[in-house]
């Protein structure tokens, strides 16, 4: 067992978790939570603008409620709707503590979105704000954002986890340069706070690749719906001499605002793999047609493995084919997807190659090393190369399967069970990071209701 939180945990799930066989194609519709990263960014800018703010259709896990103790710990005023009422709106008063007020402490889980989103905006706080989070946590990158918030004129102890800012009321703010090639969270994180500096920001990633640029293009585009002014240049992957990808942002106040967060379209890739793996049809409402979330990439990969997608007006409809087939994909923008996709691959008639993806290393944990060994030990034959995984076709059976603490990888171990009988999962309330009805919509999910064909 892993720790977690218990307090978004709705209905307790048996440990370790039998991981039902589909007993044919399954046929459902399947209704997603809220984003993770919309939801999350939509409480940061809230908590650092002027008045009340509306959230609809929030994700409320255990991510989501970490950020909200971390936003009122700052100064805002966040008020969750409980989980069955009938209010489901979440309400922001944006404010954060200008007058020097008594210490606080954040804790982040083991959520990136708030080790990485809050720093900066505590540096805006007259207060101390100490932060600490899961084992895991402590060991994810974070270094070269308290490095560039330093250069920015934040007063920090300490470079790794825990860590303290020293607020101040506010900072300079300037240009800076920071390496981001382990995470985009560390320029959001940079980024989202920056209205709030006194000379906003510009930012420039000098190093590696930078993985999951869909995301940048998500704090961009909610930072402008909040009011503020942002130019994003792209710089040149291919001209590593030329012109860095550089943001800037200016100084000025952020507006609160009304607004729905989409489904999390990461949370419905488990749901829509059972459809490809048992040959079924799953149907997800509310689907967007434009997006910022890299999930908008997840009907393509799918057709890849030989799934047929279609956006109907009810929502986005995956239908599984006749088999299962290998991929060979850079999956550097949309590294979540791996491993629901590798849960695909083993299942598949020929070999799979998942590239771009080192940074996975430093998720929840080391993605790479523990798909490999965990779904390793149902036989499945994985290899971790430098950039990601190469999968070959393997006779599976059952086996135990720890997913050391990581919602997706659990989640994941759900997709193989649907076609290899025996698997068992051990805390499957990790799942409550992201989905916390997990189980509860796997089991409806089987059960149908069944789609007019
Ligand atoms: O900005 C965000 O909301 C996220 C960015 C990505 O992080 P990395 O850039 O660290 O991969 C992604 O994996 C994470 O789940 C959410
Ligand atoms: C990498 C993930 O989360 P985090 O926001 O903690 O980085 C994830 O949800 O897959």
């Amino acid at each position: 067992m892993h720790a977690r939180d218990v307090t978004t945990a709705t209905r307790v799930p048996v440990d370790p978790w039998p991981a039902p066989t589909a007993s044919g194609p399954v046929r459902a519709v399947v209704r997603v939570p809220g984003s993770k990263s919309g939801t999350n960014r939509a409480l940061v800018l809230a908590a650092a603008a002027d008045g009340v703010s509306r959230l609809r259709g929030a994700l409320r896990s255990r991510d989501t409620l970490l950020m909200a103790g971390a936003l009122r710990a700052l100064g805002a005023q966040v008020d969750v709707p409980a989980p069955d009422g009938a209010d489901t709106e979440w309400v922001v008063t944006g404010g954060l503590g200008r007058d020097a007020g008594s210490p606080a402490a954040i804790d982040c889980g083991n959520a990136g979105t708030v080790a990485r989103f809050t720093p900066a905006l505590a540096s805006l706080t007259a207060t101390d704000v100490t932060f600490d989070g899961d084992p895991q946590m402590r060991q994810r990158p974070l270094t070269p954002l308290l490095g560039a918030l330093r250069r920015l004129g934040a007063a920090i102890d300490g470079d790794v986890m825990p860590f303290t800012v020293r607020g101040r009321g506010g900072i300079p703010g300037g240009a800076v340069t920071v390496d981001a090639s382990d995470s985009s969270q560390l320029i959001s994180g940079l980024l989202l706070a920056a209205p709030g500096y006194d000379r906003g920001v510009e930012v420039s990633h000098v190093g590696g690749r930078l993985p999951s640029g869909p995301y940048l293009e998500m704090t961009v585009a909610d930072l402008r719906a909040a009011g503020a002014t942002v130019e994003a240049e792209p710089g040149d992957p291919a001209d590593p001499t030329g012109r860095p990808p550089t943001w800037r942002v200016a100084p000025g106040p952020l507006r609160p605002r009304d607004h729905a967060i989409e489904p999390d379209l990461n949370s419905a890739a488990p749901f829509l793999a059972a459809a490809v793996a048992t040959g079924g049809e799953v149907l997800i409402p509310d689907w967007p047609q434009d997006t910022t979330q890299p999930g908008r990439l997840l009907p393509g990969l799918l057709e890849a493995m030989g799934a047929r997608a279609e956006w109907t007006p009810a929502g986005l409809r995956v239908r599984g084919g006749d088999g299962v087939h290998g991929l060979d994909v850079d999956l550097g923008d949309f590294g979540e997807a791996a491993p629901v996709l590798t849960a695909l691959a083993v299942l598949a008639d020929s070999p799979s190659r998942l590239r771009g993806i080192a940074h996975l290393r430093l998720h929840e944990t080391d993605r790479l090393g523990a798909l490999a060994d965990q779904l390793g030990r149902l036989g499945a034959d994985i290899t971790v190369t430098d950039d990601g995984l190469a999968i070959r076709p393997a006779p599976l059976r059952g086996a135990r399967l720890d997913p050391l603490a990581d919602h997706r990888l659990a989640m994941t171990y759900a997709v193989v069970g649907l076609a290899v009988p025996g698997v068992t999962v051990d805390d499957i309330a990790t799942t409550g990071k992201t989905v916390p009805e997990f189980p509860a919509m796997w089991a409806a999910m089987l059960a149908g209701p069944r789609l007019a064909s």
